[in-house]
C-alpha cells in the first residue's frame, strides 16, 4: 500500500518527494524518436526459456491498486542478455474509455492503446526480486506495445479473469499458458536502453526491451481493460477508477536508444 497514484496530489509531479530516484537519472518511459536511435548488430534475438506454462500450473492476477499484475513461474527466464533474468511479474498501463492512449513508451510522439510489461530479476546475481530492484543490472523488463485490431485470444487468457480483481487486493488463479503467446512477431526487432522502474520508487535498475512490433486486442478487450478495474477496495465509499495509469515520458539528454532493426 505505498502511497503514490497518477492523479492529484501524490501524482507523478509528486513522487521525488517521497521516492526521490523518480527525480534522479536514467528515468523511464521515454519517446523513441529518429535523432536518439542507433543500430546496434549485436543485438540479437532473446531466448525464451520455459515460458510455456501447462495448464496444470497456475498464475495469481492481482489488483495491487496501481495496476493488474500476474506473478509468474520461477521457471520462467530469457538468456542473450548480459546475465540470466527470471520472470517475476506482467503487468499492463492503459488510457481510459474516452482516450486510449495509454501506453508508457512513445514512438516518434505518439502513444499506442496500452502496454504489457514482463518483469524479469538478475537471477545469476541476485537471490529474487526485492534484492535485484535496486541494482543497476537487477532488472530486465520486456514491453509490447498494444493497439486496436482483431480479438486476441491469447491476451483473453488474462483478460477474461478481469470481473474477479475489479477491487484493490482481489486476486485470482488464472490456468497457465505460453506467455510467448502475449509477444510480438518479430521478436528480433526491438529498442534497447538502460532506465528506470516507470513507478515509484523509479530505481534505475531496467534494461528495457520494447519490441517494435505492436500486438492487436480488439477494441472490446481494450475497453475491458480501461473499465474494469479500481484502485480502491471493494468496500470505498469513493471508488476511484484504474484508468491512465501510466507515466509520462521522462527527459532523454545525452543518452541512445539501441535498435535492432534497420530502419
Ligand atoms: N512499469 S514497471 O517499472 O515495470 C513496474 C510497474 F509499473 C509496476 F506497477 C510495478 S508494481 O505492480 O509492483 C507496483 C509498483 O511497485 C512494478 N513492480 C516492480 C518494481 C517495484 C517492486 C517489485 C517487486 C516485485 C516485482 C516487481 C516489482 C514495476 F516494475
Ligand atoms: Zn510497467
Amino acid at each position: 500500500g505505498s502511497k503514490w497514484s497518477y492523479i492529484g496530489p501524490d501524482g507523478e509531479k509528486a513522487w521525488p518527494n517521497k521516492y526521490p530516484f523518480c527525480a534522479g537519472v536514467f528515468q523511464s518511459p521515454i519517446d523513441f524518436h529518429e535523432d536518439i536511435l542507433q543500430y546496434d548488430s549485436n543485438l540479437v534475438p532473446l531466448e525464451f526459456i520455459g515460458y510455456d506454462v501447462p495448464s496444470t500450473d497456475q498464475f495469481t492476477l492481482i489488483n495491487n491498486g496501481h495496476s493488474v499484475k500476474m506473478y509468474l513461474s520461477p521457471a520462467m527466464s530469457i538468456r542473450n542478455l548480459p546475465f540470466e533474468y527470471t520472470a517475476s511479474q506482467l503487468h499492463l498501463h492503459w488510457g481510459n474509455r474516452n482516450k486510449s492512449e495509454g501506453s508508457e513508451h512513445t514512438v516518434s510522439g505518439k502513444h499506442f492503446a496500452a502496454e504489457l510489461h514482463i518483469v524479469h530479476y538478475n537471477s545469476e546475481k541476485y537471490p529474487d526480486v526485492t534484492a535485484a530492484m535496486d541494482k543497476a543490472d537487477g532488472l530486465a523488463v520486456l514491453a509490447v506495445l498494444l493497439e486496436i485490431g482483431p480479438f486476441n485470444p491469447s491476451y483473453e487468457k488474462i483478460f477474461r479473469h478481469f470481473q474477479n480483481v475489479r477491487y484493490k487486493d482481489q486476486k485470482v488463479l488464472v490456468p497457465g499458458f505460453n506467455i510467448q503467446e502475449l509477444l510480438p512477431d518479430r521478436l528480433d526487432e526491438y529498442y534497447r536502453y538502460e532506465g528506470s522502474l516507470t513507478t515509484p520508487p523509479c530505481y534505475p535498475s531496467v534494461l528495457w526491451t520494447v519490441f517494435r512490433h505492436p500486438v492487436k486486442i480488439s477494441q472490446e478487450q481494450l475497453l475491458a481493460l480501461e473499465t474494469a478495474m479500481y484502485c480502491t477496495e471493494s468496500d470505498d465509499p469513493e471508488p476511484l477508477e484504474m484508468v491512465d495509469n501510466f507515466r509520462n515520458v521522462q527527459e532523454f539528454h545525452e543518452r541512445l536508444v539501441f535498435i535492432s532493426f534497420h530502419e
